[in-house]
């Protein structure tokens, strides 16, 4: 455990595991995900209502309920298989926006559309400027506007990109002229099931545009990592092969059931996130009481960062820590703590779009094939985790 006071906000970094979990288990009854006061203030300047990421209360546990039904059962999840592989088959490079809205912002036709171009750049300026104005003490803001300047515009992007490409309003409207007829409305999107609960059009809009946000650059990344470690690991990625052969006789194309049966491959993914957590630290502010970590007094409001990285590379609890070894998923005597890899966050914060995530590389990476070319990749950070250059790989037919 380490302390930073940057002005009036003091941050206590943990990153052993056992900690964790204490800090985990102490969750309020609505804990914060993060506590951003200038970003609450651009919240509240703008006008938009706030999204799940930094939501608390009533409205967070309803947008919550309504979503985790859908997406964190993996048997619902399952019903996105077709979708998410018809998107694989394209490229090998998945598209959130089929789930949430049931059809795609053209991330892989030949020409991609300016906004969708303009949208994921804008997530790349968010979360480099999310570094700069998370550490920046809220006075200086005034003194060094442009990071700040530049995060909000890109937020605005993102909102408007939301609401304007009109899926929603499409969809909305769609659904609100069969509810009128008194028809039954089906649908997988999950505009559709937050537009049932009567939220505000504004609340549906930021909620689906930041799990959009939050569906591209985890996804990319874990795939490219998994890919990248895959094409210098000749081995795995042969005996990888004759694990989805041995399942997939025939060259089918993989459903979520091929993949239950395919251990190797979930390995695969456990140990790219282990070794590259595409969230690096994830953070929980206890608002309402002092808390004891071991032996440290934390006191209420602290931000409160738990360093993945850290741990999930961590020698006492991963032996051979930087090498990539799927196999170490497989043992089933393996004795590491259950706290050191947690790419995916544990508690009511978790990460919502776990099973959709999980699915959706298992299933580009059962029909991947790629071979060795390029030099070492080193992560760094952009809030994210990201590979410092480009990772080229060819992929070869079998
Ligand atoms: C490999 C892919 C992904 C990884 C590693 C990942 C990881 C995480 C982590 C670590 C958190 C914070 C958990 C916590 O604070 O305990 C989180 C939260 C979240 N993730 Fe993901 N994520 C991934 C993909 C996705 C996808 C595909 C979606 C959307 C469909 C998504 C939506 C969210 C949302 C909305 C939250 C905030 C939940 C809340 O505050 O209640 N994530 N994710």
């Amino acid at each position: 455990v380490w302390k930073a006071s940057f002005g009036p906000i003091l941050t206590v970094h943990v990153a052993e595991p056992s900690l964790i979990e204490q800090v985990l288990r102490q969750e309020g009854k609505h804990p914060i995900r993060s506590d951003l006061s200038s970003w609450k203030d651009y919240r509240v300047c703008r006008g938009h209502a706030y999204g799940l990421l930094t939501a608390e209360g009533e409205e967070w546990q309803k947008i919550r309920s309504i979503l985790g039904k859908h997406m964190l059962k993996p048997k619902e999840v399952e019903s996105y298989t077709g979708t998410l592989n018809s998107v694989v088959s394209d490229l090998i490079r998945a598209c959130i926006s089929s789930v949430l809205f049931d059809s795609r912002i053209g991330c892989l036709e030949p020409e991609v559309p300016k906004e969708t171009e303009t949208f994921i750049r804008s997530i790349n300026r968010m979360f480099v400027m999310t570094l700069l104005t998370m550490a920046m003490p809220k006075f200086l803001h005034h003194i060094f506007p442009k990071p700040w300047k530049i995060f909000c515009e890109s937020w605005d992007y993102m909102f408007a990109f939301g609401e304007s490409k009109g899926h929603i309003d499409k969809r909305m409207s769609e659904v609100a002229e069969k509810v009128s007829r008194g028809e039954t409305v089906e649908g997988k999107y999950l505009t559709y099931y937050l537009a049932q609960e009567k939220l505000s059009m504004k609340s549906i809009y930021s909620n689906v545009t930041e799990l959009l946000l939050a569906g591209v650059d985890t996804i990319s990344s874990t795939l490219s990592w998994s890919l990248y470690e895959l094409s210098r690991h000749p081995q795995v990625q042969a005996a990888l092969h004759e694990e989805i052969t041995g399942v997939m006789k025939g060259g089918a194309i993989p459903s979520a059931t091929d993949v239950a049966q395919m251990p190797l491959l979930k390995a695969v993914m456990k140990e790219a996130l282990r070794l590259y957590p595409v969230i690096p630290g994830n953070a929980r502010v206890i608002s309402d009481r002092d808390i004891q970590v071991g032996e440290y007094i934390i006191p209420r409001k602290t931000l409160i960062t738990l360093c993945h990285y850290a741990t999930s590379r961590d020698a006492r609890f991963f032996p051979e820590p930087d090498s990539f070894k799927p196999e170490r998923w497989l043992q089933k005597d393996a004795s590491h703590h259950p706290y050191a890899s947690i790419p995916f966050g544990v508690g009511k914060r978790s990460c919502i779009g776990r099973r959709i995530a999980e699915l959706e590389v298992h299933l580009a990476l059962a029909r991947v094939k790629p071979e060795p070319e390029g030099g070492q990749v080193r992560p760094m950070t952009r809030t994210l985790l990201v590979p410092e250059k480009d990772i080229n790989l060819q992929f070869m037919s079998r």
